[in-house]
Order: structure tokens, then sequence, then C-alpha cells
């Protein structure tokens, strides 16, 4: 029986190498088979929050497309547009994440929309897509309401503050808002759901650990996040009953009372929002870190969006307004594109495939990918990829964008049919929140004694100094 399986491979790789004139992609020049060495450098750069540096030099070594021993395990690793968007969209169907997700994450993220692929992605998508597709418009309300509370925090006589814990808060507030349809109340106090967070970080690190080297108490973790979703799932289910979910407009989204319409499941209900709130909860807050760490570092650019933005600021944010500024746009892009908060994803192939282009020493011959090998895209290294965006790469210059139209080189959302569902979203929960400081404080200070942008991994990447700033009205 092996027997088969074995001549199949062998054909298709033969047909692969002779018919398509693939190339293998260049190899990492380990000094042990098994790739140990190359794992122990990562751990030193990763433990020296370096660890996005060290890959992304990597790729100007090796190529935009080489390959790497990881346990013995071949990895594709690939900083190319081209190889981006054939295995995104092209090849969509022939590369998944359940392979490499599923196991770890079911115990936390059941069969939800982050941990499968097929028919029961495709399912979970369909079933979140509508809410997404309205909720950039919506919500204005909800978002002056807890954005004001968020400013009242804020100190009004120049001291030193660090911005990344209160605009953590204010996420939570937004986003539970709009998932649960009531908010956690996070700004109330600092101690306020610290205890949910921590619960939760503890499952989100679980179902990538290992089983054996997972805390002790991930178990308990999950259980906590789990009970505190199951109740949401019970109060919408009575606020459908009460009638009181219809209440819900285009000014007032809750995804799960409309999550409720289409399925009465309890357990879908439960892995559906909570694959919404995983990410949601603290990835706006880490953008907007970043953009304050690198506003607060280049002046100029905070005056150009004070003169964009002052003209229009006794008008009442509307969606349409927040739309028209297109310096403010530039000034996201630009944060996504220099410090990603998800710089790189992996899929695994699940079914052998010829790219048309991605390996050879020129990165341009056809690429052959067979069915168990895992790819890992590099969103981040190929935003600050000298070839397609210039020497001054490393430099955060909003201007930039008056001019390039990037495709592929710009991914910070993924692509194809995977692509972010929030992505609308997250630029109008940035947008609103700096334009709101925009109207407040005439200059952004940085306080931060040290002027590099220090990575801290969590399953996403923030800021390790945060956003260290005095605020001068
Ligand atoms: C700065 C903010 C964000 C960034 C940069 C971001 C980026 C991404 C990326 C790169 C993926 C694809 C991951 C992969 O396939 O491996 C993704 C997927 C996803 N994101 Fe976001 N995200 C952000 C915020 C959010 C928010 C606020 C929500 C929810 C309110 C959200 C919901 C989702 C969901 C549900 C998926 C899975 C989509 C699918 O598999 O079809 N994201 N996001």
């Amino acid at each position: 029986h092996s027997f088969v399986p074995k001549i199949k491979r062998w054909h298709l790789r033969r047909t692969a190498y002779v018919r398509h004139g693939c190339q293998h992609p260049p190899s990492y020049p380990h000094k042990n088979p098994y790739g140990f060495d190359l794992m122990e450098l990562s751990k030193e750069a990763y433990q020296a929050h370096r660890y996005l540096d060290f890959t992304g030099a990597l790729f100007a070594r090796y190529g935009k497309t080489y390959q790497i021993k990881q346990s013995g395990k071949t990895i594709i690793r690939t900083a190319d547009p081209e190889v981006c968007k054939a295995i995104y969209a092209t090849h969509f169907e022939n590369f998944g994440l359940q392979p490499i997700r599923y196991e770890g994450g079911k115990g936390f993220f059941g069969n939800g929309i982050l941990v499968t692929d097929g028919q029961r992605w495709k399912r979970s998508r369909a079933l979140l897509r509508p809410a997404f597709d309205v909720a950039h418009v919506a919500n204005f309300e909800r978002l002056e309401k807890h954005v004001s509370r968020f400013l009242k925090l804020l100190p009004r006589d120049g001291s030193t503050v660090d911005l990344m814990p209160g605009l953590k808060r204010l996420t939570l507030d937004i986003s539970t808002d709009f998932i649960f349809g009531k908010s956690m109340n996070a700004l109330e106090s600092p101690e306020a759901c610290q205890d949910f967070l921590r619960a939760f970080t503890s499952a989100q690190r679980g179902v990538v650990t290992p089983e054996a080297a997972r805390d002790k108490d991930f178990e308990q973790a999950c259980k906590q996040i789990l009970d505190f979703i199951d109740e949401r799932v019970e109060e919408a289910f009575a606020r459908s009953a009460s009638g009181k979910a219809n209440a819900n407009s285009r000014e007032r989204v809750r995804l799960i009372d409309e999550l409720i319409k289409e399925t009465q499941d309890r357990i879908s209900l439960r892995y559906l929002v909570l694959s919404a709130f995983s990410p949601a909860h603290d990835t706006v807050a880490v953008t907007l870190t970043n953009t304050f760490f690198h506003l607060a570092r280049n002046p100029t650019s905070w005056n150009k969006l004070r003169s964009e933005i002052l003209p229009t600021s006794s008008r009442p944010l509307t969606y349409e307004l927040l739309n028209s500024y297109r310096y403010l746009d530039w000034v996201l892009k630009e944060t996504h594109r220099i410090t990603p908060v998800a710089p790189a994803s992996q899929r695994q192939c699940l079914t052998s495939t010829v790219l048309s282009t991605g390996s050879g020493l020129d990165g341009l011959s056809p690429l052959f990918i067979e069915a168990g090998t895992i790819v890992e895209t590099n969103f981040r290294a190929m935003q600050r990829d000298k070839t397609y965006w210039g020497e001054d790469t490393e430099v955060f210059r909003p201007e930039r964008w008056e001019a390039v139209r990037p495709g592929w080189r710009y991914i910070p959302f993924s692509g194809g049919p995977r692509i972010c569902p929030a992505m609308k979203l997250v630029y109008t929960e940035c947008g609103y929140v700096l334009v709101r400081m925009l109207r407040e404080y005439a200059r952004l200070e940085c306080r931060d004694p040290i002027h590099e942008w220090v990575e801290e991994r969590r399953l996403i990447y923030q800021s390790k100094n945060g956003a260290l700033v005095g605020l001068v009205p």
C-alpha cells in the first residue's frame, strides 16, 4: 500500500522538475542536519527582542524564497509577493492552516474560523461576513462614547504617559461592545478585567504551546473564557426572545445578535464570537500604540495631520468625514507597513502544487511545493524590502503613499479569500481615535529614552516600550 503513494509522489516530483522546469529554492547553509543551529540562533534573537530583524535579514542573504530545516522538517520561507499571491489567492484551496492549528487550538477555539479549512471555514466565514460588511460604517455613537471616556483619563498637563495600557482598555471596551453587545467597562479602572485578560492570554498562549509544556492553568483559563462567552450567548438569546435584538440597526451592530439570526446552535455561536474576539481584543490598541510611537518621533507628520483635520474639527466625526482625510490614511498605512502586528503567517501545502515563479537562484523559476510542506510567508520582510520600497524603507514616511500602489507587496491583513474581515473596521477605529486625539492636543512629544521600536512577542508583535509620550493641549 505505501508503495503506491511513493510512486505517485515520485511521479509528481519528476513532472514538476522535468516538465515544468521547477528549481529548488536556495537552502539555508545549516551546520546541523536537523536545523538545530538556526533554531538556536532564532531563540537567541527572540530572547534579545530582535527576532523580526533577524529573520528579515535572512531574505536579503538567501533570497526572497529559501528553505530551512526545523527539527528535521523542511520549511519554505518566502517574502516574495508573487509566491504569497499564489498561496493566498491563485492556489488558495491547496494551502491550509487546519493541519497546523486545529489539534493545538481545538480545546479553546473549537471548530472556529481561526483553526479550520474547507467547508467548516467557509460556513464560519459566511456567517461572520455580513456583520463585518457594515460594522465599519456603523457604531460611531458607541465609538464616541468609549473614546471620550478614554480621553478623560489622559493627562492634560504635558506629563509623561505610556499610551498602550489605556489604549488596550479602550480597545477591550470597543470590541466587547461590538462583539458581545455589552462593553466590559475596562476603562472604569486599571484593575477591571485584568483577571479575564490574564486567563485569555494564558489560553491563547496554550494553543500554540505543545501540550506537555503548557501552563498548569491552561484548562482552567479556557474554561473561564468559554463560561464568560456562554453567558454572553445566553444574554443574546434572551434579547432575541424579548424582541430587543431587533432594535439593532445600522447605527448599532452587535455581532452576536446578527449571528443568532442565522444559527441557533450554541456551540457554533460560542466559537464564532470567540474567534472574532481573539484578534479583536488587542490588535487595534497595538496598532494605535505603534502609530503614536512613530508620530512622537516625527513631529512634522503630527503637524501635517493637524493641518489636515483642524479645518473640520467642529464637525461631527462621521464615516464620510473620516474617509476624507488623505494624510491620515497614509499615516495608518505606513504604520501597518513598518510595524505590522501580524508580521508573518504559515500555511501547510494540502495538495502538491507547481507555482509559476519563486525558485532558483534568481527566484524566477517555477517552484514545486510538495503536500505536507509548511510555507511561512513573511509580510513584514516584504513590506521592508529595499528592492520594492527604496533605500529609506526603514524610515517612517507617510508621504511615500502618494506614489505607491503596492499590490501583494503590502498585505498586513493578508489577502485572498481569507483576508482579515475586519480590515475596514480597523481603519475606522484607528482613524477615529487618532482624529479625536489630534483635535485635543497640539503637540505629541517623545519621552522615550530609547528611539528604536523594540519588539515584544505576544501572539502578535507589540512595542516593548509602549508609546511613552507627553501630550500638550
Ligand atoms: C491591526 C489590526 C488587525 C490586523 C493587522 C489583522 C490581520 C489579520 C491577518 C493577517 C489575518 C490572516 C491570518 C491568517 O490567515 O493566518 C487575519 C484574520 C482574521 N482577522 Fe484580523 N487583523 C486585525 C484586526 C482584527 C479585528 C479587530 C478583528 C475582529 C473584530 C479581526 C478578525 C479576524 C478574523 C475573524 C480572521 C480570520 C479570517 C479567516 O480565517 O477567514 N481582525 N487578521
